[in-house]
């Protein structure tokens, strides 16, 4: 009897499978078209919308009635278009490497795993090879929820003609890793400098002996960690992909510990509804000067996020902030205070209008 059961079961999601297939297959023929129309416009540079995308999730999230959680329908939908979204253009996009990184977790979060992903040391190749077009987008960590801003991307953007096309926003669990062994036997740790300070508090209790060393990457403490008798924080990627034991899972101070990553690239995008602005400023060094430059966000009602101020690299004692505000750089109203910013700052400059992260 519960064989039965089982087997009309099964036939019933053999005639769904049947039904989802046909219809993704009509999807990506459809997609196919609207590129199409897209390269008749004149327009076919930009094949991949941020824009376009960040609504067609959202709507994914409107109606999602459950079983599935939002991340996991998000997920699925997401790797349909990046799929149909290949046929016309694979994507290559350029983020911090090695592989195993978060970064390139990031990348495949935000553009599915049809995407053509290249690993590159360092930040800075990664601002150099999207603005040499030899990439179509970027992937750099901005923020932790833990230990704040990246700094070096802030300070790559005073001088990149890049803007920011995207943000994406990645819980990060951190695990040791350990070619064979367990705890008691980890005298050396490799990592990057920001995840030994996202886990700072339990290296002290739990390992207070054993020497940090800092590496340029997670992705690169993990492949050393495979090659020596050390141990490495990075994510469950890395031990898959350098083959390494999780020796203690979830290590990070702050259960909810997340990082904001940036998309750069070379394409303005327009608005999708829910959106931020980023811009870069400076102003006079004197007494009201700063609170006269961003007072016309507050008396326009428009909500300020985010401030961080980096030193100019022009003077001594002269900085830039960089400056968050929700809404898109094409609404009449941020338009015009950005307008009005542009004369009262001593430098300006507009870094870009994106969609929210979705999730
Ligand atoms: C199909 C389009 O092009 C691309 C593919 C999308 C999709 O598969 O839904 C969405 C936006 C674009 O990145 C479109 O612009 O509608």
């Amino acid at each position: 009897m519960s064989d039965d059961k089982l087997l009309n079961a099964r036939q019933r999601i053999d005639t769904l499978d049947e039904q989802i297939q046909s219809l993704i297959s009509e999807r990506a023929l459809i997609a196919q078209d609207v590129a199409r129309i897209k390269a008749d416009m004149g327009d076919g540079a930009d094949c991949y919308r941020p824009s376009r995308e960040a609504e067609v999730l959202r709507r994914v999230i409107e109606r999602n009635k459950g079983p599935l959680t939002d991340q996991s329908i998000v997920r699925v939908m997401r790797e349909i278009m990046s799929a149909c979204l290949s046929l016309e253009s694979p994507l290559e996009v350029a983020y911090l490497g090695p592989e195993g990184t978060y970064t390139q977790a990031a990348v495949y979060k935000h553009f599915g795993n049809a995407v053509k992903a290249r690993p590159l040391a360092a930040i800075n190749e990664i601002f150099r090879d999207v603005e040499a077009g030899n990439a179509d987008y970027g992937v750099v960590p901005v923020e932790n929820s833990t230990e704040g801003v990246v700094n070096y991307t802030l300070d790559m953007f005073a001088t990149s003609s890049l803007l920011i096309c995207g943000e994406v926003s990645l819980p990060v669990h951190h695990h040791l890793l350990k070619k064979a062994g367990d705890l008691g036997e980890v005298k050396e740790i490799y990592a990057h400098s920001q995840s030994f300070a996202q886990c700072r508090q339990w290296l002290d209790r739990k390992l207070p002996k054993a020497e940090r060393i800092t590496v340029a990457s997670n992705g690169e403490g993990a492949r050393m960690a495979a090659e020596s008798d050390g141990a490495a924080i990075a994510g469950k990627p890395a031990a898959e992909r350098y083959g390494l034991n999780i020796i203690a899972a979830n290590i990070e101070d702050e259960p909810d510990n997340t990082t904001r990553f940036l998309v750069i690239g070379r394409q303005i995008v327009p608005p999708s509804g829910h959106d931020m602005t980023s811009i870069l400023l400076s102003s006079y060094n004197r007494p009201g000067a700063l609170y006269a430059l961003l007072r016309p966000f507050s008396d326009a009602g428009v909500n300020l996020t985010r401030i961080e101020s980096r030193p100019s690299r022009r003077a001594q004692w002269d900085y830039n902030y960089f400056v968050d505000i929700e809404g898109h750089s094409q609404d009449p109203v941020i338009r015009d205070v950005l307008d009005g910013m542009k004369d009262a700052a001593v430098f300006y400059k507009f870094l870009g209008s994106y969609p929210k992260a979705v999730v």
